[in-house]
């Protein structure tokens, strides 16, 4: 199995009057296919590491590739790209634009990709909403759908540049017991049926479980699960 991420000795240290260390000597490899989870307690560093393999956040000192690249080479228009291009995030809260339908929230990161033409990204959007289930909702905007459709859309926007690594942090979070359900069906159907990378961060340790494996951190180092 080629690895899609790799990092060594990650570390994240914000510069205060007092140094907080957010994250500190992450050593992991992530490989195609994987449905990998980050678990631990409140305030561990999960987000915090999930930012710096998502791009979202530069480590202090340690190394990141990601399909072989080395990101610290990389500037912030290199990362972006590279984060439009090859990334998708799902996080807590759907951030869907509300004024917008399903399908032209799903439209936005292709036509900021820029790649096809206006008919072709709507063609894609329904077909991913299709694929996710929410082929009935392709015209309904936001307020119209249930917290578990929102989040589902939410996730199809996630895929719409067809992504070699899915990043979500805590994606069922604010869900009730059965939309959080089918929220990570749909991410275990995209590593599963589709093979794509997951990384999920989550509190729900029945989740954990039926992930491929976990990365544990204890005050953001790694540490054997409990
Ligand atoms: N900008 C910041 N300034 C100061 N402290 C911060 C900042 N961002 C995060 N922290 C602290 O760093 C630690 C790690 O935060 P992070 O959000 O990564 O943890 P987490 O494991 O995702 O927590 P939770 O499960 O509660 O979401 C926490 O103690 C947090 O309070």
């Amino acid at each position: 199995m080629s690895s899609l991420v790799r990092a060594d000795k990650l570390t994240r240290i914000l510069p205060e009057t007092v140094p907080v260390t957010l994250v500190r000597d992450v050593s992991l490899s992530i490989g195609e296919g994987e449905f990998v989870a980050i678990t631990g307690p409140s305030g561990s560093g999960k987000s915090s590491l999930l930012y710096l393999l998502g791009l979202l956040d530069l480590p202090t000192s340690g190394s990141l590739t990601i399909e072989g690249r080395d990101c610290a080479t990389m500037d912030d228009g290199e990362r972006a790209r590279l984060r439009l291009e090859r990334m998708g995030f799902v996080f807590q809260f759907h951030f869907l634009l509300p004024e917008f339908s399903a399908r032209d929230n799903i439209a936005i990161p292709m036509r900021k990709l820029g790649r096809m033409s206006r008919r072709e990204i709507d063609d894609r959007a329904e077909e991913l909403l299709v694929s996710l289930g929410l082929g009935d909702h392709v015209h309904k905007r936001p307020f119209q759908l249930s917290g578990g459709q929102r989040q589902r859309v939410a996730v199809a926007r996630s895929l719409a540049n067809d992504p070699a690594l899915l990043l979500a942090d805590e994606p069922t979070g604010s869900l009730d017991s059965k939309s959080s359900e089918q929220v990570f069906a749909t991410l275990e159907g995209l590593v599963r049926e589709q093979g794509r990378t997951v990384l999920v961060v989550t509190h729900d340790m029945e989740m954990a479980g039926r992930m491929d494996r976990r990365i544990h951190l204890v005050d953001g180092m790694q540490a054997e699960p409990e």
